[in-house]
């Protein structure tokens, strides 16, 4: 039989090249019409080619080459890349854009990026770049005031080509950079908990001892602190182990650095450590002679993600055994009771923090405004973009200390920058120096593996680095889970020693694993109208799974339920509707029983949601939303006609939030419900709302009338991009039919892992997962290796 796979390697053949360039790299007004074209066609956004008219208007000798590097840098951007990568874009120009991108019919194109950039060397782009006018030069610091900047060979990056960044980028970038290295470098290795920073406040001003640099007690955190507290404290913490815990490693790494990242894969203990971490930083300080309580604050990017922390953060400190650590810390121990009410269990949403405001993308606290606090911890840091990281660094008072948490491997936020992925680069080799790995072994007791060195990897390890810790166990997905054995197939990256068809061959043995996995379900679909599609979205298709799902144990031992379709939400909502016949406008009692119906809902909501990765075609949301529709239609769930299902409103509609709406007080990715709730005004009649869970965690409902919605979706069908940060009891992940670029090995594994207990890959074409696990997203930036 033919290999499935071989096909996929078989290199297609260069195109011939040229003999002359394309008209549009010679003449700007040629340029202009090809740009006219591509946004005609959907491939570039107005506002790419409005950048080109502007430059060109203001310095009028600028060369059409340059011009068009303006127009893709821009262009990368509405694609989540925070410049243009000259040499990556020459070597496969098509690619590197996404154009045309997904959902176009291909009948009559404009000419491709290849095709226009065909003939066009790196040294003519970057020559035409030189022009003084509109381009700076980031190596020497960017002086002046141009529209453009040629990013800096990064340090440590000396393979990385030319850069094309628009100014406010490039300046995010240079904030972050700054703000990290800063930190890096007041921490001193060796030592332990130093988190007083050298660095003066960014403004240059002299504060005073109770502004926002210092602790509530109006001092300095500089609580350093010896090497056997320290290790005391740990183990007080963690059990003891003969070898590495990576959970106890990553909390004695962030408590010595004012800037620490821990990251890891679904499971493996992010929270768990953290609020040990927090715990540990409270009770050194707590521990030391007339010290007030550090002020930390938790956040998260969306409100989904913050109420999820929320969640699982107040039930860990709940549990947390703190008698041992108290008696740890300090000559006198610390009183348990305000040990346990000094870590915070609620979290904030990363704009809420900032103190976002309407109709502006300037926060309330900012340098000549930073957050009164000692410690930030942002988890889901993947999603959190270069704009807002800068923002936050920027908001951060010098001293204080920023803990990120998250998953290197999922995808980057939809806005521009991968800063998470970009800071971690390194992360799964370590890269701990002699002198981190001696101190790692002091306070924890047990030896790091030599494979985490550097002088194993054979390069220096950076500050950053030395910052970095990655949770490796997952204690959600053990051996005997399907979910994680393809988390993990799927994540592993191609190296030498792992190439594309091994790969191939491994994420195929777990789906044809015997006996198959409990917790994983293949579907196969003919077409759009297959009616497995309608028996999976309805009622989760539990027969896909070893016995139908019936039987299964959580880790704890408790069953579980069988794995449902969107069945399980439409009927809470018409078996648990209040009797009441007042919702109560002005809030207060008579609402809870909505509030109630609502949240229950809302729960329900999240045991099962398919995801895709395209938003066009019968394969994208945009076709499968109301494909949805009518199997719950007949299913006899929904009440919609054909055109409510398309564009208007009915009771169990799913939305999605997709833009931030600080007026509503809702953030892209926050999911609500529609409703029919009694109208007050006129008794008997019914007025739609949508149900949202406040974005504080907080557990209220905010009931927004449609009219009140500028930015929503039906999200029946979501992408894998506005998943992340959430998590649903049973997912299911459908693959398109067809090659696209936006098939990568980060999309599978985020759209994997947002499954919790169950898991059903759809598969509606031959070989797309196979291509899109061995496809990566091509990072760009200058942030890496600080
Ligand atoms: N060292 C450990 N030993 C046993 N169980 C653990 C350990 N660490 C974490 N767990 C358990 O594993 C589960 C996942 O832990 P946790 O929520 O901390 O992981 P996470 O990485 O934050 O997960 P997520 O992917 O949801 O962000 C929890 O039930 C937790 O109690």
């Amino acid at each position: 039989m033919r290999d499935l796979f071989d096909d996929l390697d078989d290199a297609p053949e260069p195109p011939p090249r040229p003999d002359r360039p394309h008209p549009a790299l010679g003449d700007t007004a040629a340029l202009l019409a090809l740009l006219e074209r591509w946004v005609a066609r959907g491939w570039l956004r107005a506002l790419d080619r409005a950048l080109v008219v502007f430059l060109q208007r203001e310095v009028p000798d600028a060369s059409a080459p340059l011009l068009l590097a303006a127009a893709l840098a821009s262009h990368q951007l509405g694609r989540g890349h925070v410049c243009l990568d000259l040499a990556t874009t020459l070597a496969a120009p098509d690619l590197a854009l996404s154009l045309p991108p997904e959902g176009d019919d291909l009948s009559d194109p404009p000419p491709l990026p290849s095709q226009v950039l065909d003939g066009l060397t790196l040294g003519e782009w970057e020559q035409a770049l030189a022009h003084p006018g509109l381009v700076a030069d980031g190596d020497q610091g960017a002086p002046g005031h141009t529209p453009l900047v040629r990013g800096a060979t990064a340090p440590g990056h000396q393979h990385q080509g030319p850069r094309l960044y628009l100014r406010r980028y490039w300046q995010y970038e240079q904030d972050i950079r700054q703000q990290i290295t800063a930190r890096l470098n007041s921490a001193t290795c060796g030592n332990t908990a130093p988190c007083g920073s050298t660095a003066p406040p960014r403004d240059g001003a002299d504060r005073r001892p109770d502004d926002a640099t210092s602790t509530s007690d109006g001092r300095r955190p500089d609580n350093a602190t010896d090497t056997a507290t320290l290790a005391a404290a740990l183990d007080a913490l963690f059990p003891t182990t003969e070898t590495i815990d990576w959970q106890q490693a990553a909390c004695a790494l962030a408590a010595r650095s004012p800037f620490a990242v821990i990251t890891g894969g679904p499971g493996t203990g992010k929270t768990t450590t953290v609020v040990k971490l927090l715990a540990l930083l409270q009770a050194l300080q707590l521990g030391q002679e007339d010290r007030h309580a550090l002020r930390i604050r938790l956040a998260a990017p969306t409100g989904k993600a913050a109420a999820r922390l929320n969640d699982s953060i107040a039930k860990q400190v709940k549990g947390l055994s703190l008698v041992e650590l108290a008696s740890a810390v300090g000559q006198q121990g610390v009183d348990i009771s305000t040990l346990r009410d000094s870590i915070p269990t609620e979290v904030t949403t990363l704009h809420r923090l900032l103190g976002s405001r309407p109709d502006t993308r300037h926060f309330r606290h900012h340098a000549g405004n930073p957050l009164a606090l000692d410690v930030l911890v942002i988890d889901e840091a993947s999603m959190v973009d270069i704009e807002m990281m800068a923002a936050v660094l920027t908001a951060l008072p010098p001293r204080a200390r920023l803990v990120l948490l998250g998953d290197k491997d999922q995808l980057a936020s939809v806005e521009a920058g991968a800063v998470l992925g970009d800071l971690c680069q390194r992360a799964e080799g370590g890269h701990y120096t002699r002198q981190t790995a001696e101190w790692l072994e002091a306070v924890t007791g047990a030896p790091l593996p030599a494979d985490y060195r550097d002088d194993y990897h054979g390069t220096p390890g950076q500050p950053l680095d030395q910052a970095i810790a990655m949770l490796r166990v997952s204690h959600r997905f053990d051996a005997a889970s399907g979910i994680g054995q393809l988390a993990e197939a799927v994540n592993r990256p191609l190296d030498a020693g792992h190439t594309a068809k091994e790969k191939r061959r491994a994420v195929r043995q777990v789906l044809e694993h015997t006996p198959a996995y409990a917790d994983l379900a293949r579907l196969r679909l003919a077409d759009a109208d297959d009616p497995a599609l309608d028996r999976l979205v309805v009622d989760g298709a539990p027969v896909g799974f070893p016995n139908s799902g019936q039987g299964r144990r959580d880790p704890r031992g408790e069953p579980l339920a069988p794995p449902t379709g969107y069945r399980h939400y439409l009927e809470v909502l018409r078996d648990q509707r209040p009797t009441d016949t007042s919702f109560g406008e002005a809030g207060g009692e008579e609402r809870a029983p909505f509030d109630a119906w609502a949240r229950a809902v809302l729960e329900a909501h999240g045991r099962f949601q398919l995801l895709c990765a395209l938003r066009r075609g019968p394969w994208g949301i945009d076709g499968l939303n109301p494909r949805i529709g009518q199997a719950l239609r007949r299913a006899r769930l929904i009440a919609a006609s054909d055109h409510e299902l398309e564009s208007g409103w009915f009771e169990g509609r799913p939305v999605l939030v997709t833009r931030n709406d600080y007026g509503l007080g809702l953030m892209n990715g926050d999911i609500g419900i529609t409703l029919a709730l009694p109208d007050d005004r006129e008794p008997g009649r019914r007025l739609l709302r949508i149900a949202f869970p406040a974005s504080d965690g907080s557990g209220q409902i905010k009931w927004v009338l449609p009219s009140r919605l500028q930015a929503v979706e039906t999200v029946f069908a979501m992408t894998v991009h506005k998943s992340q940060g959430s998590e649903f009891t049973h997912t299911a992940l459908l693959l398109p039919d067809a090659p696209n670029p936006i098939l990568t090995r980060e999309l599978v594994y985020t759209g994997i892992t947002r499954a919790r207990d169950w898991l059903t890959l759809v598969e509606t074409g031959r070989g797309m997962l196979d291509e899109a696990v061995t496809r990566e997203v091509m990072r760009v930036s200058g942030l890496g290796k600080l």
